[in-house]
C-alpha cells in the first residue's frame, strides 16, 4: 500500500543560543490525521523545535517542509502566518470583548456573520454550541480551553502544533478534554506535533512518541513500542518506575539472585542492568523458608520481606528489601495486597519484560 506522504517534515534542524546546542539535529515526519508527541524533560528542547516549525523562531540548519514545499531553510522563512499551521498553547488568551463565536470565528474571513455555521459546527462538537453568544468570563477554564481549540482549527490548518496545551487543567477534566481534543482533530484529519512533559498525556494521545532528551530525539515509535521496547535505562524510567538487577556479562548470560539473564551482544566482563517495571515482578508466598520453583519464563525465584506496602488507588505498591543484597525492589500489584512489614515474600522476573542495558 503507498505511504500517504507527510503533511509536515522536520529536516535535520539544529538550534544554539549563546553558544549552546538547544536542538541538534531533530528530524521527524507527520501525516495527516496523525499525532506525534513530542515528548521529553523540561528544558530538553521541545518548545524550541515547536517555536521553530511554527516560524516564530529560526534554526541554524536544517529545513521546514510543508505538503512537499519547504517553509524554512538557509534561504527561506516563511513567516507563521503563511505556514497553514494552527497553535495552541498553555497560556491560549481568548479575547474578553468578543463573544465565544466571534473569537473562534477571528481568523475567518467574513468573521462570525459569514461562518456561523462552520462555527456552530465546531463548538457543537465540543458540546459548547449553546455558548456562542456567550462571552468567555462566563464560561470555566476547561471550557475556554475548548473554544480555543475550535479557534485554532476554524481556519481548517493542515497542521496543528500544541505546547502543553492541557497543563493549566486539573487532572479529571483533563482527561476529557485531551479525548474529545482528540476526537475533533481525528475528524479533521489534522497532522498534530504536541508538546509535553508527561508520558501519561503523551501515551494517551500520540499515534508515535518522539522521546527527546538533550536536544536530542533518542527514540521514536508507538507507544506501546516505546513503552516496551525502551532505547536504554533513562528511556524505560521516563514511563514508569523501574528496577534493576545487576550483574556482568560472561558468554552471552549473566547470572542474577533471579538466575541466568540471556545477554547477546554484552562483551565478557561487561556490568550490565536488568531492568524491570514494578507491575512485571511476580510475588510468591513463602513455603517454609522456600520459594516457588523455577520456570523458563519467570527463572528464579529471590527472597525478600516485605518493607512497606500501601494502597494507591488502582493499585498497591509493595517495597521489598531483599535478602542478596538488601536492596529495595518495588512491586505493583492490580489489587488490594498490603502485606505487613516484614513478612517473607519470594520474587521472580516476568522474562519476557525484563530489558538489558549495559551500566
Ligand atoms: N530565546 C532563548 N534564548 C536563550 N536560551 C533559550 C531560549 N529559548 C530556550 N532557551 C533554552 O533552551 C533550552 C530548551 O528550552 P525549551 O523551552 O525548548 O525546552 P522544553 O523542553 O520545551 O522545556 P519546558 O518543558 O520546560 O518548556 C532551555 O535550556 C532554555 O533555557
Amino acid at each position: 500500500m503507498p505511504q500517504t506522504p507527510p503533511r509536515l517534515k522536520v529536516d535535520a534542524i539544529t538550534r544554539r543560543f549563546d553558544g549552546r546546542d538547544v536542538v541538534t539535529g531533530v528530524s521527524l515526519s507527520v501525516a495527516p490525521g496523525q499525532v506525534t508527541c513530542l515528548l521529553g524533560p523540561s528544558g530538553c528542547g521541545k518548545s524550541t523545535t515547536l517555536r521553530i516549525v511554527a516560524g516564530v523562531d529560526r534554526q541554524d540548519s536544517g529545513r521546514i517542509i510543508v505538503d512537499g514545499d519547504c517553509v524554512s531553510d538557509d534561504e527561506r522563512h516563511l513567516p507563521p502566518e503563511r505556514r497553514g499551521i494552527g497553535l495552541m498553547f498553555q497560556d491560549f488568551a481568548l479575547f474578553p470583548h468578543l463573544s465565544v463565536g466571534e473569537n473562534v470565528a477571528f481568523a475567518l474571513d467574513g468573521g462570525l456573520r459569514r461562518n456561523r455555521e462552520r462555527v456552530g459546527d465546531l463548538l457543537e462538537r465540543v458540546d459548547l454550541g449553546s455558548f456562542i453568544d456567550a462571552y468567555p468570563h462566563q464560561l470555566s477554564g476547561g471550557e475556554q480551553q475548548r473554544v480555543a481549540l475550535v479557534r485554532a482549527l476554524a481556519p481548517k490548518p493542515a497542521i496543528m502544533l500544541m505546547d502543553e496545551p492541557f497543563s493549566g487543567l486539573d487532572n479529571r477534566l483533563r482527561d476529557d478534554i485531551r479525548d474529545r481534543t482528540l476526537a475533533v482533530l481525528k475528524e479533521e484529519n489534522t497532522a498534530v506535533l504536541l508538546v509535553t512533559h508527561e508520558p501519561d498525556e503523551a501515551m494517551r494521545m500520540a499515534d508515535e512518541i518522539a522521546l527527546m532528551r538533550a536536544g536530542k530525539i533518542v527514540q521514536r515509535g508507538a507507544p506501546y513500542h516505546i513503552y516496551n521496547n525502551p532505547v536504554d535505562r533513562a528511556a524505560a524510567a521516563f514511563f514508569s518506575d523501574i528496577n534493576i538487577v545487576r550483574g556482568v556479562s560472561h558468554g552471552a548470560l549473566t547470572e542474577t539472585p533471579f538466575g541466568q539473564f540471556l545477554t547477546p551482544g554484552h562483551a565478557d566482563g561487561t556490568p550490565v542492568e536488568i531492568v524491570i517495571r514494578p507491575q512485571h515482578l511476580r510475588i510468591d508466598f513463602d513455603r517454609e523458608g522456600r520459594g516457588p520453583n523455577p520456570t523458563p519464563t519467570d527463572g528464579v525465584a529471590a527472597r525478600a520481606v516485605v518493607e512497606r506496602a500501601r494502597f494507591m488507588g488502582r493499585e498497591s505498591l509493595v517495597e521489598f528489601r531483599m535478602d542478596y543484597d538488601s536492596t529495595i525492589l518495588k512491586a505493583t500489584v492490580p489489587a488490594v495486597f498490603l502485606p505487613r512489614p516484614g513478612t517473607p515474600l519470594w520474587l521472580t522476573l516476568r522474562r519476557d519484560r525484563c530489558f538489558v542495558f549495559p551500566s
